[in-house]
């Protein structure tokens, strides 16, 4: 057994075990968009990927990892489809929470082309979703997203350090208001957006 299992305890360590399953389907989904072999290696790679498939399949949860405390008691959520590591989907983004706002560093990938040779905009809506969010969080308002604008200035390149942040702007009742970009590293702002975020009813008993 190695050192790391035995400190972090056998579900931990299975956690990891999933994380490191997640990350290498990231570079399967990338090779998949990229590959440029013949078609008896893409057969040979689909009856691997079925045999794969039928494994994980043999025992499946109801849903994603959920939120909760890891033990040096921080929230996290493995199973969110922007930072969680445990979801093949996700970047993962790490994000930095800081005085007013949140940060975090991006380098999209060619898996998430929209137009020829740049960025879906719906990836970049996503992204900016999430860390608008993540503000309003931080902020001590959270809530789900009511509506999101988005204004693209530039085309968003991948395989580029790109810089993603938000910001708290004000609140009014159960309406948080916040605002976020996508920049390059010198801080040309390539997408905008701004967000309303609806602490639900639900959730405080109003
Ligand atoms: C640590 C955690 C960090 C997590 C970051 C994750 C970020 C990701 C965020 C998301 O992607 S969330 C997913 C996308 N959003 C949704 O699925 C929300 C779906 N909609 C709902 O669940 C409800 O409509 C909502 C919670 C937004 C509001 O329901 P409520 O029943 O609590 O509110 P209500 O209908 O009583 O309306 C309250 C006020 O908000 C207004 N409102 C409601 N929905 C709105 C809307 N969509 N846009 C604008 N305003 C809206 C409504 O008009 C009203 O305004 P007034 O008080 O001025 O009358």
């Amino acid at each position: 057994m190695s050192r790391m299992s035995v400190e972090l305890g056998t579900e931990e360590s299975r956690l990891a075990a999933l994380c490191a399953l997640a990350q290498q389907t990231r570079e399967l989904m990338d090779a998949v968009a990229l590959t440029d072999v013949g078609e008896d290696d893409l057969t040979a790679a689909h009856a691997a990927l079925t045999a794969v498939n039928e494994r994980l399949r043999s025992v499946l949860r109801q849903t994603p990892q959920p939120f909760e405390i890891a033990p040096d008691g921080t929230l996290r959520h493995l199973g969110n489809a922007v930072t969680g590591g445990a979801n093949p989907h996700a970047l993962p983004l790490l994000i930095e929470v800081r005085d007013g706002g949140v940060r975090a560093e991006v380098v999209f990938r060619p898996l998430h082309e929209g137009p020829p040779g740049a960025v879906h905009g719906g990836i970049s809506a996503m992204i900016l979703d999430h860390l608008l969010g993540q503000a309003v969080a931080a902020a001590g308002s959270a809530g789900m997203t009511g509506t999101l604008t988005v204004r693209y200035r530039r085309p968003v390149p991948y395989g580029t350090p790109l810089v993603a942040t938000a910001e708290y702007t004000r609140t009014e009742g159960r309406k948080t208001w916040a605002e976020g970009r996508i920049s390059l590293p010198d801080g040309e702002s390539l997408v905008e957006a701004t967000g309303l975020f609806i602490t639900p009813s639900a959730w405080i008993g109003a």
